[in-house]
């Protein structure tokens, strides 16, 4: 038996920057390419012309890059209408193809009669009963047809990937317009004709497409092309329930990608999210990819929470050496010309942060000492006691001499808690204050050092 090469597409219309959800479409999509040796086509879905942009199809490739995300072919739409032509004239020839003058406002009233008589509101297809003269009249007139796709009107079944047995009765439908007035194509027609011509042997995309897949099988057929296997995962929310519009910018992979969020935290998340799979950050794609699958996908919505993307990065930004992270915090000015070990210092604050660049917050602190605005809430800010104050002065005499090491907070509390009496937090809080103007954070013995003893006296009463 001939093996089907695996072939499967993303196709955003480039009218916004990609959001979780758009990047669940195209990562089920690689990553099932991924786990199956097949290729992956980036299909920009630009037939709208009015909302389409050239520089949003630059933007989409670029967030997708940031996912780990390299098309084998990328392609727009508006390059290809004379397929999509050549493909009308076929289904007009074969009588799948019919013109129609209605007026929006004429098939809203159709519409509304429909309703009062307890009829399903579906087109009546009354311009299939219009005869020559009446469509030369019509033309005569000035009146432009668009063209709707007349349906066989029959169960239309797939056995989804997703949700298993399908079936789309395609006789409570209206028959779709594949062209509008001004002769350009809605998605439904150009959609297919390129499955066709591009081998596309899976389409996996949202629920959103379910109805659709219905009308397009009854369209693949009509032209004679093989219909690919088909597969309907659930859509993204944001927790409150909310549905994401790429037009909108609800959480655009744009935002997280500049809220300094980890690539693989966010692909990870947005596809494990609403599926039976443990959610875990994994490091890299090829990993991820044996991790997904569709037959494991939930049919109620997935609610992408920002506090697991937290969770998920905070983990992997923990396992993160300091080489795969040196040219990020170069980017953040660290180490400058400070003359601090930056890979001691990484090693300092990693287990404290949840993205890469709030390690600028501690670099901060480390070189400029405490912040006007503390790096978390809930934190001190108040002026020492006296009693602290003369501690933290007494503190200030027993600074153990340089060089200092890891050890050198050690012996330096435990000499100040002989000398004061002073144990647990009254001993470490003050002292950590003072140093870092906050009541959390990195493990003192490893900041110490790097603060320094200049730094250090100079930050004591
Ligand atoms: N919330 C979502 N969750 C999961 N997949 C989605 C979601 N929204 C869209 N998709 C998928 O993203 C792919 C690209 O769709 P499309 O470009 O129409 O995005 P969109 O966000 O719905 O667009 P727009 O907001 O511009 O109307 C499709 O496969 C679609 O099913």
């Amino acid at each position: 038996m001939p093996s089907v090469t695996v072939t499967v597409r993303f196709a955003p219309s480039p009218t916004g920057r990609i959001h979780i959800g758009n990047a669940r479409a195209a990562l089920f999509n690689a990553l099932f390419a991924l786990r199956l040796g097949g290729r992956f086509v980036l299909r920009f879905d630009d037939t709208d012309r009015e909302r389409s942009r050239e520089d949003l199809k630059l933007a989409i490739a670029d967030d997708l890059a940031w996912l780990g995300i390299r098309p084998d072919l990328m392609l727009s739409q508006s390059d290809r209408t004379d397929l999509y032509d050549q493909a009308a004239e076929r289904l007009k020839a074969a009588g799948r193809l019919y013109a129609c003058y209605e007026t929006p406002d004429e098939l809203e009233r159709r519409r509304r009669r429909q309703l009062a008589r307890g009829l399903p509101p579906i087109y009546d297809r009354a311009a299939l009963k219009l005869t020559e003269a009446e469509h030369a009249a019509l033309a005569a007139e000035g009146r432009r047809p668009h063209w709707r796709f007349r349906l066989d009107g029959r169960s239309v079944a797939w056995t989804d990937l997703v949700r298993g047995e399908q079936i789309v009765d395609t006789a409570s439908l209206s028959d779709p317009v594949l062209i509008r007035e001004d002769g350009t194509y809605l998605y439904t027609l150009p959609s297919v004709v390129d499955d066709i011509a591009l081998g596309i042997s899976h389409v996996i995309r949202g629920e959103d497409h379910v109805t659709n897949t219905g009308v397009q099988i009854e369209i693949f057929e009509a032209l004679g092309g093989p219909v690919p296997a088909f597969g309907h995962y659930n859509l993204i929310s944001t927790v409150s329930g909310e549905a994401l519009s790429k037009r909108l910018g609800s959480l655009s992979i744009g935002s997280l990608r500049a809220a300094g969020y980890e690539p693989m935290a966010v692909a990870s998340l947005s596809v494990l999210i609403g599926s039976a799979e443990e959610i875990h950050a994994y490091r890299s794609l090829a990993e991820l990819a044996g991790h997904v699958d569709l037959a494991r996908v939930s049919m109620s919505t997935a609610k992408f929470d920002p506090h697991e993307l937290d969770t998920l990065n905070a983990r992997l930004v923990h396992g993160l050496a300091f080489e795969a992270v040196a040219e990020r915090l170069a980017d953040l000015g660290i180490p400058g010309a400070s003359g601090i070990d930056p890979g001691a210092f990484w090693d300092a604050v990693r287990p404290n942060l949840v993205t890469v660049p709030e390690a600028a917050q501690w670099w901060r602190i480390v070189v400029e000492g405490p912040q006007m605005v503390p790096p978390s809430e809930g934190e001190a800010g108040a002026a020492p006691t006296p009693a602290d104050t003369a501690f933290l002065a007494q503190a200030r005499a027993m600074l153990p001499p340089e060089p200092w090491d890891e050890t050198t907070w050690g012996t330096w509390t435990k000499a100040l808690q002989a000398a004061t009496g002073r144990k647990g937090r009254d001993l470490f809080l003050p002292l950590r204050r003072a140093l870092t103007g906050v009541d959390h954070g990195p493990e003192l013995k490893k900041l110490l050092p790097l603060i320094g003893w200049r730094r250090t006296s100079a930050r004591l009463p």
